[in-house]
């Protein structure tokens, strides 16, 4: 279990003129359709999660681990900000190619792992979290990088819109956990996975490119759709071990802090139980 230890309205922790207007028009926007009022709500709450997470976590000549996805793009925007107003100097470690690029398109300074393998703080969206802050991740097939990240980082924060604050993982993504595995061993690795956990490990196709997708590792993904919930710790170890599998999209035990934000413009943050 974890606590809720502050709900702050956004509107004290955003600070750039750009951050607020998008706000004020999502708390006055009352036309259009419910679909469109609902995509307004989910992109305020994940800038409002991402700007408070950068406010709170990120200090002066910190490496900083950069997720990828959505919800991370307003944390670098802030981020960007930040080194403009108050020269905020920081060394950013990409989870992803997506990642790299947006570091070099805010003009940020970028690191390696090679150079900078200890890390003060890592960020990062989530595609859903549960009560004790265990992520699924790699709806956007980042999972590998993003783990080696932030687990070689001091803290890591989570940051998400609050559909994604669930009690039992499975709840909203139904899109199952993605697992990372070598070429020539997606298929072993189904029939094992889906012999000794049960539900359905689909293959992921590429959009707009034929065949599976292929990950900024060179690897395929494996979405394990599982019809029941367990003890994420003993599954995760227990894929680990299956030869082929080089990571999952299963986060146990490593989100410190969850960032939520609402549609109305307030931030859930909650520390993690474990903690
Ligand atoms: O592979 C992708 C990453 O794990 C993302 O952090 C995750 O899918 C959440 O993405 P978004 O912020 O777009 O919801």
């Amino acid at each position: 279990m974890c606590c809720v230890i502050r709900r702050c309205f956004v509107g004290t922790v955003l600070r750039s003129a750009r951050a607020t207007q998008l706000v004020t028009f999502c708390s006055i926007h009352n036309v259009g359709s419910t679909n469109l009022r609902q995509m307004d709500g989910i992109e305020a709450g994940k800038k409002a999660a991402a700007i408070t997470a950068v406010n709170n976590h990120v200090k002066t000549n910190q490496v900083v681990g950069i997720g990828s996805g959505t919800t991370i793009i307003s944390a670098v925007q802030r981020l960007a900000e930040r080194v403009k107003e108050e020269g905020l100097k920081v060394i950013c470690i990409p989870t992803s190619y997506q990642a790299r690029q947006l570091i070099l398109e805010n003009k940020l300074t970028l690191g390696e792992l090679e150079i900078n393998p200890e890390l003060d703080v890592a960020i990062d969206g989530a595609d859903e979290i549960d009560a004790d802050l265990t992520c699924i991740k790699g709806g956007g097939g980042c999972q590998t990088q993003e783990k080696i990240v932030a687990a070689n980082a001091k803290e890591f924060i989570v940051i998400a819109d609050s559909r994604k604050d669930v009690q039992v993982l499975g709840t909203n993504w139904k899109n199952g956990i993605p697992i990372e595995v070598i070429p020539m061993a997606w298929r072993p690795v189904q029939v094992q996975i889906e012999k000794r956990f049960g539900g359905k490990a689909c293959l992921r196709m590429a959009q707009r490119k034929m065949g599976p997708l292929v990950t900024d590792n060179g690897n395929f993904i494996l979405d394990w759709k599982f019809d029941k919930t367990d003890d994420w710790w003993k599954i995760n170890t227990e894929l680990k071990l299956i030869p082929g599998i080089v990571e999952t999209g299963l986060f146990v035990k490593m989100a410190r802090v969850a960032y939520f934000g609402t549609p109305e413009g307030t931030v859930d943050i909650r520390k993690a139980s474990w903690l």
